[in-house]
């Protein structure tokens, strides 16, 4: 959503669910910390319109924050889906111990009816989310940064496809979600490395024709995944 036209949040994301997307992808920065907000306002604008829509539209929320143990309840709140928080917090928070940290924040996220998910941006190995799969509070998906966060329209960063095969490897049911320049021209190299979750801002709501990208794109990931 980061690429829409934000006067117009609510006609745009109904444009996007009508030509076929799955989910609604809000990007959350640590300079704008009301961007939650949007959550809660289109929740509100649907209200009027479709009850159904309401419960039906995904939102996942991509949270570039230093402290997303603070936006778990207005993001529960604010009606949000998912809640993805970044693995590299762990180096910029005060935290002793991170490994506890993140194992509370998993269940702060899950009892607020959230499903749980962890990024990491182009630079970060793999390995650092490994723990963050296992034990008794796993998270639920992983995302895959393909570009540096903070923008839209960036270039697809095709060496990070080797972390996103890795991962499909070590974990092949798990919801590996890539975040960065994908579209017609990217899909096959993500989907092929394993990738079955895809953001696409740009690319989508630049086109002429989105339901023509959202096809393609979702053709791409199921000949991959057969
Ligand atoms: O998280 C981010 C950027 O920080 C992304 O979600 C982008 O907003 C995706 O936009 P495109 O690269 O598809 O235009
Ligand atoms: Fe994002």
């Amino acid at each position: 959503m980061l690429s829409s036209d934000f006067a117009n949040l609510a006609s745009e994301a109904q444009r996007m669910l009508d030509f076929g997307a799955d989910w609604l992808h809000m990007d959350i920065m640590a300079l704008c910390p009301k961007s939650y907000n949007w959550c809660s306002s289109y929740r509100e604008s649907k209200k009027t319109h479709s009850v159904m829509l309401q419960i039906l539209a995904y939102l996942d929320c991509h949270l570039m924050v230093t402290n997303p143990l603070d936006y778990v309840e207005p993001l529960g709140k604010a009606g949000a889906s998912g809640f993805t928080f970044h693995v590299e917090v762990s180096k910029v928070m005060p935290i002793v111990d991170f490994v506890d940290n993140w194992q509370e924040l998993v269940e702060k996220i899950k009892s607020k009816g959230m499903k749980p998910g962890v990024a990491l941006k182009p630079g970060t190995p793999i390995e650092e989310v490994y723990p963050l799969l296992e034990g008794h509070n796993p998270v639920e998906m992983v995302l895959v940064m393909t570009v540096e966060p903070g923008f839209g329209g960036q270039k697809f960063m095709l060496e990070t496809m080797d972390k996103v095969r890795a991962l499909r490897k070590k974990y092949p049911s798990l919801d590996i979600e890539v975040d960065g320049g994908l579209g017609p021209s990217t899909i096959d190299a993500a989907a092929s490395a394993g990738a079955n979750c895809i953001v696409a801002g740009s690319s989508m709501f630049g086109a002429p024709e989105p339901a023509q990208v959202i096809k393609l794109l979702r053709k791409s990931v199921e000949e991959a995944q057969q």
